[in-house]
């Protein structure tokens, strides 16, 4: 016998008694007189297919047939009737029926109907189990046991059962916004369709329209000959993820937002209409509402990309993830790297939590990543994080002593005043050790991989000009 369940519900005796006998030996049988009563055992036996008569006193096939798929829409039902009635069998097609076979009853024909729908169910089955193991395959993996980032994650479960309503996510840089717009696509119904991600600061505003909404062939000088299909379009059936959203000029802004009104849109250049649903989740590290108070963000547009809200915590404002991230960082890349250091000193530890963390999960992620591959070991000090100051040894617990001109009543700028101290003293030890970086970061008492980390971050951070008058500052000895 296999493993499935089937219901015979039919008012004739001869016609129950009949499919029992011919099928007891292969399916788990229940035959009932009336739909009522085949309702009520419903819960009870869970069946994988039903044998639905259409003439049923009582409560009739057709009736019964929608009260079924209003349980659950996805078991087959296999409707019996009589070759007169074939108009109710049309309208129980339309209603969802899996198939039909008509009286007098052919048991060949009743066998192949059976084992088709049961077939299909399996194949269903089959499917489901697969797209729910591609989805833990895809679904990405998320630290953190704070409140408040708990709280996000709850509420993201809820905003994904939705196919289309557009969702904001705001939050400084590295603080995983990204990794939510993922996580609201692999567990809404789009979660087979495509994910496509757009920088919106990343492609030049002339070109804006053309990449979102494609363009035909000689649609602009420079155009490829064949056209090309927009990222809207490519994210048909999936999610559309527009990454720094509050980089859109304000001709783009006005077209995204008459696409968002209907899903209908043209491609440049092009005569004929459009339409695509897919669901538009947005993220902005910058403040949008203080945009439209410049008039350099649309109203309408805020209040349409951001139906539901999300707001990140940026990684201060979660403090106590700092040590869980450090830890699982640990592991992670002592493994990907083959590594095996045991743990953290404590005073990096302490260092960690008093750190600003402005690139937040992104900033401690690289942080570690770097450590783990150069430390000595056994354990990562704040040296081989490139924390604090360590000129005196990682422990030791002296402060060295520096003279600083006094604190004046008008107070400091602390942060452009280390940003100054840096670019200074790293400027000069690079022009005493003539570019020599081994050299200039033993002048400043930095290991090799620290002072290059550093440095790197310094140039990164300069304009253009800035570099020249650093480049002077080198040649005048500053
Ligand atoms: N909760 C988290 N669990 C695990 N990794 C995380 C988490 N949050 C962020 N990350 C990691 O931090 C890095 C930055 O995340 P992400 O790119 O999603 O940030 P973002 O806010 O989109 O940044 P940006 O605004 O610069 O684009 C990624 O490597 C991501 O995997």
């Amino acid at each position: 016998m296999t493993d499935y369940t089937l219901f015979i519900v039919d008012d004739e005796k001869t016609i129950r008694e009949g499919i029992t006998a011919c099928f007891e030996e292969d399916y788990r049988l229940f035959s009932y007189m009336t739909a009522e009563d085949a309702l009520q055992n419903l819960e009870a036996h869970d069946p994988d297919l039903v044998l639905l008569d259409i003439g049923l006193p009582g409560m009739n096939g057709i009736q019964a047939l929608q009260e079924l798929k209003a349980v659950n829409p996805d078991l087959p039902v296999i409707m019996i009737t009589a070759y007169e009635d074939i108009h109710s069998v049309i309208q129980c097609m339309k209603q969802g029926a899996y198939d039909y076979i008509v009286k007098p009853l052919q048991m060949e024909g009743l066998e192949v109907a059976i084992a088709n729908a049961l077939e299909t169910i399996r194949l269903k089955k089959e499917i489901k189990s697969l797209q729910e193991k591609l989805i833990r395959k895809n679904m990405p993996f998320f630290i953190g046991e704070s409140q408040v980032f708990r709280d996000i994650l709850d509420y993201v479960e809820k905003v994904a059962k939705s196919p289309d309503t557009p969702v904001l996510i705001i939050g400084e840089t590295g603080t995983g916004k990204e990794l939510i717009a993922n996580t609201i696509h692999h567990r809404s119904p789009n979660f087979s369709g495509p994910f496509i991600t757009v920088n919106c600061a990343a492609i030049p505003p002339n070109l804006i329209e053309s990449e979102l909404f494609g363009y035909e062939k000689g649609a602009f000088s420079g155009a490829n000959a064949g056209g090309k299909k927009g990222l809207i379009e490519m994210a048909d059936k999936g999610t559309l993820f527009l990454d720094e959203v509050g980089d859109l000029n304000l001709d783009a802004q006005a077209k995204l937002l008459r696409f968002m009104e209907d899903g209908e849109f043209y491609k440049v250049g092009g005569t004929e209409k459009k339409r695509v649903a897919t669901r538009i989740v947005s993220a902005t590290n910058k403040n949008l509402e203080e945009m439209i108070g410049k008039d350099t963000y649309r109203r309408d547009l805020f209040y349409r990309i951001g139906v539901i809200k999300i707001q990140e915590p940026s990684l201060k404002e979660r403090d106590d993830d700092i040590l869980i991230f450090t830890r699982y960082f640990l592991q992670m890349f002592n493994e990907k790297f083959d590594r095996s250091l045991t743990g953290i000193s404590q005073t990096a530890l302490e260092l960690l939590k008093t750190h600003t963390w402005e690139g937040n999960v992104r900033e401690l992620k690289n942080m570690m990543e770097r450590a783990v591959l150069t430390a000595a070991g056994p354990e990562l000090t704040s040296e081989d994080l490139g924390l604090g100051d360590f000129s005196a040894g990682e422990d030791a617990g002296d402060i060295p002593h520096f003279d600083l001109a006094p604190l004046s009543p008008k107070g400091v700028d602390l942060n452009a005043m280390r940003t100054y101290m840096d670019e200074f003293y790293f400027s000069q030890a690079m022009a005493l050790a003539k570019g020599n970086e081994t050299r200039a970061a033993r002048l400043l008492n930095l290991k090799h991989h620290a002072f290059r980390y550093q440095y790197k971050k310094i140039m990164g951070r300069r304009t253009p000009e800035n570099q020249e008058t650093a480049s002077e500052g080198n040649r005048n000895g500053i």
